[in-house]
């Protein structure tokens, strides 16, 4: 039996998998059997995150005990093929008729490789186009007050400003603001990737440098910046336009000028609405040849962002716009194609040190490095800066979450279980096993209960976020799927009984049931992991209420009509990235499984905002906590990192 039927038996490979590598042998029947395997391989490695097949490491896609060809070999083969190109460089495009394309090891979906090299050249060609240069010395008394910690003593009391020149050190107490580095960076740089783990002050320090730049203009007789706002994810972007008017309501209280605050915007959308839909089709309104008409770009949770969509969105920044990427590198990358983000903040370097003419330009704001470090450690390979927040500001009274992420993230399956075991975080909870539904089952019910009871639909949309479920898988006893049925089950019970239910067709749903858009609909305008509440009208009706461009005034559908949905009181942590519940139930299932890694168990606890019961036996979460996710790209090399 040849490898690809194998395969196909072992149920390695997905249906569409099958169907692109037997199209290719009916076209050319004597195409090897190495080729058909790798091409729908290539086709797999798509649906299971990657850019493309990495050929010295198959077992990445698939656990079958296969007789892989050597790379060696399959490279021959593949080179051999007339459904193979290899451009001759990672600039060039590839053959518009061959479907695969080889490049350094790795076998693409032609179109994939092709987003891979349209978002390095995009991202190259944003780099290259830094802004003007900025009057520092002029900006520097609203920098100062913005970051106050960022300017030492010596600067405020009126010494020299060429400091770098005469080399005076820094005091030793004065640990690098870097919130204050990344603004200072951001007037120097058209592309900067501000990154750091939940409440480090991303969104805060995107603000303070917005309302910098908004000076900046205002001081050079230039308009107002023109800036948008915008992030993956409905909800992402909410909880991001929501920070800002947060930060922005501090400045003006810490006496910043209104004037300055009013130019940044009070909303953001999704990047989906941003880039401009065009019904039934994956391309967007804006792109190379309409691109954006803002000034500045800001996006949350880019680690969510896959490849295609950035690199459309890439395409459609003009040469002069600045793009600030926000994102927390330790989350789990995007489901589709890319970890996008690690390869660029690979590309990118460490960037947390200024070189020493970036030192020198930045000393009227940031004061004197205390160690400058040369060029080479800190340029980046492809023009991008990166500065990573690392101090957490968030309250931790309520949830005391930091010692338990760091963990986590490190893998750290002794000081992760010692610390859950001493039970001293304050607001986190450990299982170790167990059954929530029946271990919680009041506080849980008595939860989405109060949903269905609510006074309208914004507060049971608003009510919703305050706890959730998150599993580690769909499927399975400890399945996303598994609880909601349960759930369901146990909560139509108790609805059914409740006055303001008056029954309906069970199909389309029931009064109080929340439920989870799985696929975009540019035509409804709601995209996958986009989150709705039914309720009856006064008469009786079903509607799914969701959330609206804003809080108050949600969108209304009939449940018939929605796109492909789920329930949503448990969710899978993938579905939950960009968004944030009050209290968290993480479930990890009783049996270890591939898809647990450190990275789901991260984004997972990191979704609680006050209060995090993690459920899950010792051995699973130690096999969790010593897997990585790995993602085969090839974009870190093309920006130059490798
Ligand atoms: N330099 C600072 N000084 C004092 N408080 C700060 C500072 N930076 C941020 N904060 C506070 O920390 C909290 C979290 O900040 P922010 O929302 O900007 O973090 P974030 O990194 O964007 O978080 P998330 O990734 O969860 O959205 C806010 O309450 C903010 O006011």
């Amino acid at each position: 039996m040849s490898l690809l039927e194998q395969l196909r038996r072992d149920g390695a490979l997905r249906t569409l998998d099958h169907a692109f590598a037997h199209s290719l042998r009916r076209l050319d029947p004597d195409t090897p059997d190495a080729v058909l395997v790798a091409a729908a391989l290539a086709a797999h490695a798509v649906s299971a995150g990657h850019a493309g097949l990495d050929l010295a490491a198959p077992g990445l896609l698939v656990d079958a005990d296969a007789d892989w060809p050597a790379p060696d070999a399959w490279e021959r083969a593949l080179s051999a093929s007339p459904w193979v190109d290899q451009p001759g460089h990672g600039d060039d495009p590839a053959r518009a008729d061959a479907p695969l394309v080889l490049e350094r090891g790795l076998l693409y979906l032609r179109r994939y490789r092709e987003y891979e090299r349209a978002l390095a050249l995009g991202l190259r060609r944003i780099a290259a186009h830094p802004p003007p240069a900025a009057d520092v010395a002029a900006l520097a008394p609203l920098f100062a007050q913005l970051f106050p910690g960022a300017v030492p003593a010596q600067l405020e009391e009126g010494a020299s400003r060429d400091l770098f020149a005469a080399a005076p050190q820094a005091s030793s107490e004065h640990a690098p603001d870097h919130q204050a580095r990344a603004a200072a960076l951001a007037l120097r740089h058209s592309l900067l990737l501000v990154t750091g783990g939940p409440g480090t002050g991303k969104t805060t320090t995107i603000t303070r440098l917005l309302v910098l730049l908004a000076a900046q203009a205002a001081q050079s007789g230039a308009p107002a910046p023109r800036i948008a706002l915008a992030a993956p994810t409905g909800r992402a972007a909410e909880r991001m336009a929501e920070s800002v008017r947060n930060a922005l309501a501090k400045l003006e209280v810490a006496g910043i000028d209104p004037a300055l605050c009013a130019a940044l915007p009070a909303s953001g959308s999704t990047l989906h609405r941003l880039l401009g839909t065009l019904p039934d089709s994956p391309r967007f309104r804006h792109d190379a040849a309409n691109p954006l008409e803002y000034d500045v770009v800001v996006v949350d949770e880019a680690s969510m962002i896959d490849l295609p969509l950035m690199a459309k969105l890439v395409d459609a920044v003009a040469d002069g716009t600045r793009l600030v990427l926000l994102g927390d590198p330790d989350q789990l990358p995007s489901v589709e194609a890319g970890d996008v983000l690690a390869a660029i903040l690979r590309a990118a370097g460490p960037g947390d040190a200024l070189d020493a003419e970036e030192g020198r330009a930045m000393a009227p704001l940031l004061g004197t490095p205390a160690s400058p470090t040369g060029a080479a450690s800190t340029q980046s390979a492809f023009g991008g800066r990166r500065v990573h927040l690392v101090r957490g500001y968030r309250q931790s009274d309520r949830l005391e979450l930091a010692p338990l992420a760091k963990a986590v993230r490190e893998g750290d399956g002794d000081q992760a279980l010692s610390l859950l075991r001493a039970g001293r975080l304050s607001n986190v909870h450990y299982e170790d096993g167990g059954d929530p539904l029946q271990a919680h089952r009041e506080r849980l019910l008595g939860h989405w209960q109060a949903l269905a009871e609510a006074d309208t639909p914004a507060a049971a949309l608003a009510e919703a976020t305050r706890l959730r479920i998150l599993t580690a898988v769909r499927e399975g006893p400890q399945g996303a799927r598994t609880l909601n049925a349960r759930i369901e089950a146990l909560l139509r019970g108790r609805l059914d009984a409740s006055p303001r239910s008056r029954g309906g067709p069970a199909q389309e749903g029931f009064h109080g049931r929340l439920v989870l858009v799985t696929e975009n609909s540019y035509r409804h305008r709601l995209f996958n992991g986009d989150i709705g509440i039914c309720l009856q009208d006064g008469d009786g009706h079903l509607v799914a209420w969701f959330p609206g461009d804003t809080p108050g005034n949600p969108r209304a559908f009939h449940p018939a009509t929605l796109p492909a949905h789920d329930s949503a009181f448990a969710m899978t942590v993938h579905k939950a990235q960009g968004s944030e519940f009050d209290a968290v139930w993480l479930l990890l299932p009783v049996r270890d499984n591939r898809v647990l890694s450190r990275e789901l168990v991260y984004t997972g606890l990191t979704r609680a905002r006050n209060e995090l019961h993690l459920v899950a036996s010792e051995p699973v979460l130690r096999q969790a906590l010593s897997r990585h996710v790995r993602r085969v790209s090839g974009l870190a090399w093309r920006l130059g990192a490798d």
